[in-house]
């Protein structure tokens, strides 16, 4: 593939004509390779390099015994061992640290047994700080690419932004272990599930997107029966995706395909393994757990996602067996999603 297309974000979006151009060429960028690139100054290389030195020492530095103690049955933050996590049925080989939004026992959404609420089980402060960091300074970046999108398709700037105050923002720090005889299976194909993803990569290399293709219909992953994991597989047309250093690279999630009528689309992806481990990761900027989601060409109809129900059922999906799933099933979570839904709970912003 050509050299992916590589962004510089302006300090702050103001509606500018500036701003409205470059929406318009992240849209294209987008549409023809489903994924780009955003050049990072000396700041934002510093806090990748302390969360990926962060993220080595945790998986290199404990005992899987030890890391497997990281794991809540509230919240699917903490520790995915390699081969417990399943996408379209099969195993994954990645070792994982999911950071979820870390909720106090004391939250009233945790009181009230809101599924996938509680606090993150950091191995750590200065883990805990680290990722922090490397995860604010995504998300800054996230709000004013969604707000550059929006400008570029003709929208005002906070039609998508709208929707991620205090936003479900999430992260996984991964690990692949290098391959090893006929194994090369790192994370099979699928697509991730809110607004965008953003990812920072070592040098290894391993991770392949599918760009849009003329004419492929492309699951509706937040349908019941229109699953985007395993899709395309072992189909032509993945692009390989090159670590460049001093970038970060952005691709849009499943809400944003709904919310722009497929305009933009999912990016699915996989990840193979190499001849050598490799860290990376990825955050997710999201909408709010409670938010309901409506095209934006469509802002009345039936058609809508329940944000906090859709990441519910991926990560339900994702992690059949996982101490945090049962407890949704057992304690009978999903009706606290379903009240939300129908609002005949109360829900916590109104
Ligand atoms: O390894 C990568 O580069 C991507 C990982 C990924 O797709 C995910 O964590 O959802
Ligand atoms: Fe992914």
């Amino acid at each position: 593939m050509t050299e992916l297309r590589t962004f510089r974000l302006p300090e702050t979006v103001t509606g500018s004509d500036d701003d409205v151009e470059l929406g318009r060429q992240l849209i294209a960028a987008w549409q023809a390779d489903g994924i780009l690139q955003i050049a990072t100054d000396a700041v934002q290389d510093r806090k990748t390099e302390a969360a990926m030195a962060a993220s080595r020492r945790f998986f290199h530095d404990l005992t899987l015994e030890e890391k497997s103690r990281f794991v809540s049955d509230l919240t699917y933050a903490g520790y995915i061992a390699s081969g417990e996590e399943v996408t379209d049925g099969v195993a994954d080989y990645s070792e994982i640290f999911t950071v979820c939004k870390d909720v106090p026992l004391d939250d009233s959404r945790v009181v009230d047994r809101w599924p996938c609420h509680g606090p993150v089980p950091w191995p750590d402060a200065r883990y805990r700080d680290a990722m922090r960091e490397f995860m604010a300074m995504l998300g800054e970046a996230g709000e004013k690419i969604l707000m550059l999108a929006a400008l570029g398709f003709g929208h005002d700037a906070d039609a998508f932004t709208r929707l991620t105050a205090d936003g479900w923002h999430h992260m996984r720090v991964l690990r692949f272990p290098t391959r090893s005889g006929a194994v090369d299976r790192g994370i099979g194909a699928h697509t991730d599930y809110g607004m965008l993803v953003l990812a920072a990569q070592d040098d290894v290399g391993g991770l392949y997107v599918r760009p849009p293709i003329e004419g492929e219909q492309r699951p509706r992953n937040w349908l019941p029966d229109e699953s985007a994991a395993g899709c395309f597989q072992e189909a032509d047309g993945w692009t390989y995706v090159e670590p460049v250093p001093h970038v970060f690279t952005v691709f849009p999630g499943d809400v944003l395909q709904f919310l722009t009528g497929g305009r933009l689309l999912s990016t699915p992806h996989k990840v193979l393994l190499n001849t050598r481990e490799r860290f990376t990761m990825a955050y997710f900027h999201e909408p709010n757990f409670e938010a309901v989601v409506r095209p934006l060409d469509d802002p009345h109809g039936d058609d809508v996602i329940h944000y906090g129900t859709h990441f519910t059922n991926m990560f339900m999906r994702c992690y059949p067996d996982r101490v945090t799933t049962r407890r949704i099933v057992e304690e009978d979570r999903l009706t606290v999603l379903s009240e939300l839904r129908s609002g005949t709970r109360h829900s916590r912003t109104g």
